[in-house]
C-alpha cells in the first residue's frame, strides 16, 4: 500500500491530545515533526481529522494538507494516517520488549528480529505462525499476535477506507459500524453500506463498487440500487410505501444497465431476496421498507389491544353530565354540543379522537378532559404524588410548554415520555408508559414509526385522546396517522367546527377556515386590520420583505414575534436567501462586531436561529427557535473551540463549533418547521416559482400559525393555486391494516377517491410480479397481523 508521493506528509510522534470527539473519531493534537515534505519549518505542528487509537508518544505518518484556519492559524488536515512501524533493528527490540508484550524481554526480543529481520512486523500480521519459533506456548504467542494485529488494525482500515475514496468521517463512521471486519465486509457487498451507514448512498457504494469490480447487473449492485431507491421515494413523498412499477422504472435508470438482457426479471429478483432477507415486504405490487410496513401492521395491533382491554367506566353517563355542569361553572364556559359529545366520548372510550381548525376549543377540551377524568375516576391531579397517571404530551417542545400551561400540569414532548434520544437508537427502543390516561396534542406531526414506538408503549387499560389538526401538513417522516385514523371511522371521532376565539376585529382564523373550505375570492387579498396581501413578483420579494420588516420594528414588534415563512429553501424569495436579506435588515454586521461563520451563514449576537435535531440532553429538540447571547472565540476560552451560546426560550445552550451543523438562522423558516408554533406576526411569501409545493394544507398551516398579524407577499396566483391544489394525499395502508386488525368490511371502491389515485401503477407491478412468481404476500406466509405486536425486527 504506497502512499501517493505527491501528497503533503507529516511524520511525527503524537505529543498531547486535546480534543477527541468520542461521536466521530475527530481529534486534534500536536506532533513533534521528524520528517515532512512540506516546508513547514518549526518543531511542532497541530494535526485534525478523524482517526481510530491514536496514542501519545507513538509516531505516526499523516498523508493531508495545510489549512490557514481563521482563529488557530495553519494546521494539517489529515486525511489518512499510518502507525510508523518500528523498522530499524534497534527500534524493533525495544518494540518488542515493551510493556505491551509481557513476557518478551530484551533477548527474546532479538531473537525475533534476528529470525523475522527488519520486516518482523509485517511478518507476523501476515502469518500468526511466525512466531512459533519461540516456543512460548500457544496461548502467550497468539496474545501476542492479537495485540500486534489489534494495534494496526484500525489503522489499516482506515488508511484503506480513505484509498476507497471515503472522507474522514465517513471513513470513521463505517469503521464503527463494521469495526475490524470492514475490508471483508466492503469487499463481500459494498452495497450493504447504503442499508447500513448513514451518508452512504448507492453513488458512493457505486464507486466503490467500481473499483472492486462489481458493476453492470451484479445482483449486489441491484440490491443497493433498490434499497436506496425505496428510501428516496419514501423521503420524497412521505409515503409508507412505493410503487413497484415505479421502483423498478428508477432503479433501472439508476443501474444504467440497459444493455442488460432481462434486466426487470434481475430486478425483481433482487426484490425477492430483499423480502427473503427481511428488509423489504411486498404486496399487491406495493414495495415496503420492512419497519414502515411492520409500524403499521404495530399501530393496528396496539390500538386493537387497546381497544380489547378496555374495562367499563366506573361512572355513568349522568353523573358524567352532571360532572361537566361543574366544571362548565368553574371554567366560566359552556361548551357547544360538539365539544361536549367529544368530552363524553373520550372519557367512556379507550381511544377517541379530536380534530379542529384554530380557535374551535381543542385545548379547552383537553382542560375539561382532565379535570372531568380526575373528578369521575378519583384519580390524583398531583403529578407529585405515586398515583399520579396521566401522561401529556406533544410531538415539539413549544407544543408540549402550551399543553403544560394550559392544563397546569406537566407536559413534555413525546420523546422525552418515551425516553427516546432522537437518534438511529430510538428505531430499536421499546419503551413502555404506565399511566391511565394518555392525551397527545398536535398529533397531525406525529409520523408512523414514532406513533407505533408511542402506542405499542401504551399498557392494557389506558385510555388514549388523541388531538390535532388534520387538514394541517402531515408529518415530515412518512405517513399520515392522524388523518387514516379519523379515516379508518374505527375510533370516536369529534371534528370541531365551529370558532369560538372571540376577537372583534379578528379575521385570520375566519380566512383560515375559508382556506379548508376551498375558497377563493376576493376577500383574500383584501386588506384588514390584522391581515394584508402585497402582491410582487418573486424578484421583489426580497425588497419587500425588508421593508415590512423595518415597519414592523418602528410598529414596536421584536423581531423575535416576527416570523417568515416560506415554503422552499431556494430561490430569491426562497429560506436561504430570505435569511440572509433579513439578517442584513435587523441584525448587520458592524465595525468592531463580533461574528463567527461556518460555511456561507455567518452568526452574531441577538440572531435568531432554529435547532435542527433532537438533542434531549440538552433538552432542545427540532423546530424550536432561539435568540444567540454570546459568542466565545477559541483563543478566548480553555477548551480551545469556537462556541455559541443559544437561548432557548430560557434553556440556554452553549454549542460548539462542531456542532453548528445543528442550528441555522430563523428569520425564515420553513412552513413545515413552523409546525406545533404560533408567532404575533407572520409574513408568509408564495410565489409562482414554488408551484410544486403549493398546497391546501401549506397555506393552511402557514396561515394558521399566525396569532396577531399576516401578511402575505408574491403572486396572488400562487395563493389561489395553494388553496384549490388538494393532492396531498398520501400513499399510505394504515387504513387497511386497522381494517383487517379489527375485521371492518372496507367501503367500496367507489365511495373512497380511489378514481383520482394511480392505481393502474401498482396493477402493473402485480402482473409482473405474479409473472415472475413471487407471491404478493411474500415474507408473509404463516405471518398474521398479531406477529407484528411489540416484536421488531
Ligand atoms: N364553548 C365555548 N364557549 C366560549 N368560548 C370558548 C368555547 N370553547 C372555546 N372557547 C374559547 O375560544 C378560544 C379558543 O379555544 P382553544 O384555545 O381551546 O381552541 P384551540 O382549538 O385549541 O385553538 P388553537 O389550536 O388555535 O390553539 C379560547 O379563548 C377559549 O376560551
Amino acid at each position: 500500500m504506497a502512499m501517493a508521493s505527491d501528497k503533503q506528509y507529516f511524520v511525527g510522534t503524537v505529543k498531547a491530545i486535546f480534543f477527541e470527539n468520542p461521536e466521530n473519531l475527530f481529534k486534534i493534537f500536536t506532533i513533534k515533526i521528524k520528517k515532512t515534505n512540506t516546508d513547514w519549518d518549526a518543531s511542532d505542528i497541530v494535526v485534525t481529522g478523524s482517526f481510530g487509537e491514536i496514542s501519545e508518544e507513538e509516531e505516526y505518518r499523516f498523508e493531508g494538507h495545510m489549512v490557514d484556519h481563521p482563529k488557530y492559524g495553519k494546521q494539517f488536515q489529515a486525511d489518512s494516517y499510518k502507525r510508523s512501524l518500528p523498522n530499524g533493528r534497534k527500534e524493533l527490540i525495544s518494540f518488542f520488549s515493551s510493556s505491551e508484550f509481557p513476557g518478551i524481554g530484551k533477548k527474546k526480543a532479538e531473537k525475533i528480529v534476528d529470525e523475522l529481520g527488519n520486516n518482523a512486523i509485517e511478518k507476523i500480521l501476515q502469518d500468526p505462525n511466525a512466531l512459533d519459533f519461540l516456543k512460548l506456548g500457544e496461548e502467550k504467542t497468539k496474545a501476542i499476535v492479537e495485540q500486534i494485529s489489534a494495534n494496526h488494525q484500525t489503522e489499516q482500515v482506515l488508511y484503506q477506507l480513505n484509498n476507497f475514496g471515503f472522507g474522514t468521517t465517513l471513513s470513521a463512521r463505517i469503521f464503527q459500524k463494521y469495526g475490524v471486519q470492514t475490508l471483508e465486509k466492503l469487499t463481500e457487498d459494498p452495497y450493504q453500506l447504503v442499508l447500513d451507514v448513514k451518508g452512504v448512498g448507492f453513488k458512493r457504494a457505486d464507486e466503490l463498487a467500481k473499483k472492486l469490480g462489481i458493476t453492470g447487473d451484479d445482483p449486489r449492485r441491484i440490491k443497493g440500487a433498490l434499497i436506496q431507491m425505496v428510501s428516496l421515494m419514501i423521503n420524497e413523498t412521505g409515503d409508507t410505501y412505493v410503487s413497484g412499477t415505479e421502483l423498478i422504472k428508477r432503479v433501472s435508470s439508476v443501474l444504467n444497465a440497459n444493455s442488460t438482457p432481462d434486466l426487470d426479471k434481475k430486478l425483481l429478483d433482487g426484490l425477492k431476496k430483499l423480502v427473503n432477507d427481511g428488509a423489504f415486504l411486498v404486496e399487491d405490487g406495493r414495495v415496503y421498507d420492512k419497519t414502515l410496513s411492520d409500524s403499521e401492521w404495530s399501530i393496528a395491533q396496539s390500538l386493537k389491544m387497546i381497544t380489547d382491554t378496555f374495562k367499563e367506566v366506573p361512572f355513568s353517563l349522568k353523573a358524567l353530565r352532571k360532572e361537566l355542569k361543574h366544571i362548565e361553572r368553574d371554567f366560566k364556559v359552556q361548551y357547544d354540543q360538539s365539544q361536549q359529545k367529544a368530552i363524553e366520548q373520550s372519557l367512556t372510550h379507550p381511544i377517541f379522537l379530536l380534530t379542529g381548525g384554530p380557535g374551535t376549543g381543542k385545548t379547552t377540551i383537553i382542560n375539561a378532559i382532565v379535570s372531568a377524568y380526575a373528578k369521575l375516576n378519583d384519580a390524583t391531579l398531583d403529578p407529585s404524588s405515586e398515583d399520579y397517571a396521566i401522561a401529556l404530551a406533544a410531538p415539539t417542545g413549544r407544543a408540549a410548554k402550551h399543553m403544560g400551561e394550559s392544563t397546569g400540569l406537566p407536559a413534555m414532548t413525546i420523546h422525552r415520555l418515551l425516553g427516546l434520544t432522537g437518534t438511529e437508537d430510538d428505531e430499536y427502543a421499546e419503551p413502555t408508559l404506565d399511566c391511565k390516561l394518555l392525551i397527545i396534542d398536535e398529533m397531525s406531526m406525529v409520523d408512523t414509526k414514532l406513533f407505533r414506538t408511542l402506542i405499542d408503549a401504551v399498557q392494557p387499560g389506558t385510555q388514549v385522546v388523541l388531538v390535532g389538526d388534520k387538514d394541517q401538513l402531515p408529518s415530515v417522516g412518512p405517513g399520515q396517522v392522524f388523518s387514516d385514523l379519523i379515516n379508518s371511522a374505527a375510533f370516536p371521532t369529534t371534528i370541531l367546527k365551529e370558532i369560538h376565539r372571540q376577537d372583534e376585529d379578528s379575521t385570520i382564523i375566519q380566512l383560515a377556515h375559508d382556506i379548508n373550505e376551498g375558497i377563493v375570492d376576493e376577500t383574500i387579498f383584501q386588506n384588514k386590520a390584522d391581515r394584508s396581501f402585497i402582491g410582487c413578483n418573486s424578484r421583489n420579494v426580497p425588497d419587500v420583505l425588508s421593508q415590512i420588516i423595518n415597519k414592523s420594528s418602528d410598529k414596536g414588534f421584536d423581531i423575535a414575534d416576527v416570523q417568515v415563512l416560506a415554503p422552499m429553501y431556494r430561490g430569491q424569495a426562497g429560506i436561504d436567501n430570505l435569511n440572509v436579506v433579513i439578517q442584513n435588515v435587523v441584525n448587520p454586521m458592524k465595525p468592531k462586531r463580533k461574528e463567527v461563520s461556518i460555511g456561507n451563514t455567518n452568526y452574531r449576537i441577538n440572531d435568531k436561529v432554529v435547532y435542527l435535531v433532537n438533542s434531549p440532553e440538552q433538552n432542545v429538540f427540532n423546530g424550536e427557535i432561539g435568540k444567540i447571547i454570546g459568542i466565545l472565540l477559541a483563543k478566548e476560552n480553555t477548551d480551545h473551540v469556537d462556541k455559541l451560546v443559544i437561548d432557548f426560550d430560557g434553556n440556554e445552550v452553549t454549542l460548539d463549533r462542531k456542532d453548528w451543523v445543528n442550528i441555522s438562522l430563523a428569520y425564515c423558516t420553513s412552513i413545515h418547521k413552523a409546525q406545533g408554533s404560533e408567532f404575533e406576526m407572520v409574513i408568509l411569501p408564495l410565489v409562482n416559482e414554488e408551484s410544486r409545493m403549493l398546497r391546501r394544507n401549506l397555506l393552511y398551516t402557514a396561515v394558521t400559525r399566525s396569532k396577531r398579524l399576516l401578511i402575505m407577499v408574491g403572486d396572488r396566483s400562487a395563493f389561489e393555486r395553494s388553496i384549490k391544489d388538494q393532492s396531498n394525499e398520501r400513499q399510505t395502508t394504515l387504513k387497511e391494516r386497522i381494517f383487517t386488525t379489527f375485521k371492518i368490511k372496507q367501503k367500496p371502491a367507489e365511495e373512497t377517491n380511489d378514481e383520482e389515485k394511480p392505481v393502474q401503477d401498482y396493477r402493473l407491478t402485480l402482473d409482473m410480479i405474479m409473472n415472475n412468481s413471487i407471491s404478493p404476500m411474500i415474507g408473509m406466509e404463516n405471518v398474521t397481523p398479531f406477529d407484528f405486536m411489540k416484536k421488531r425486527a
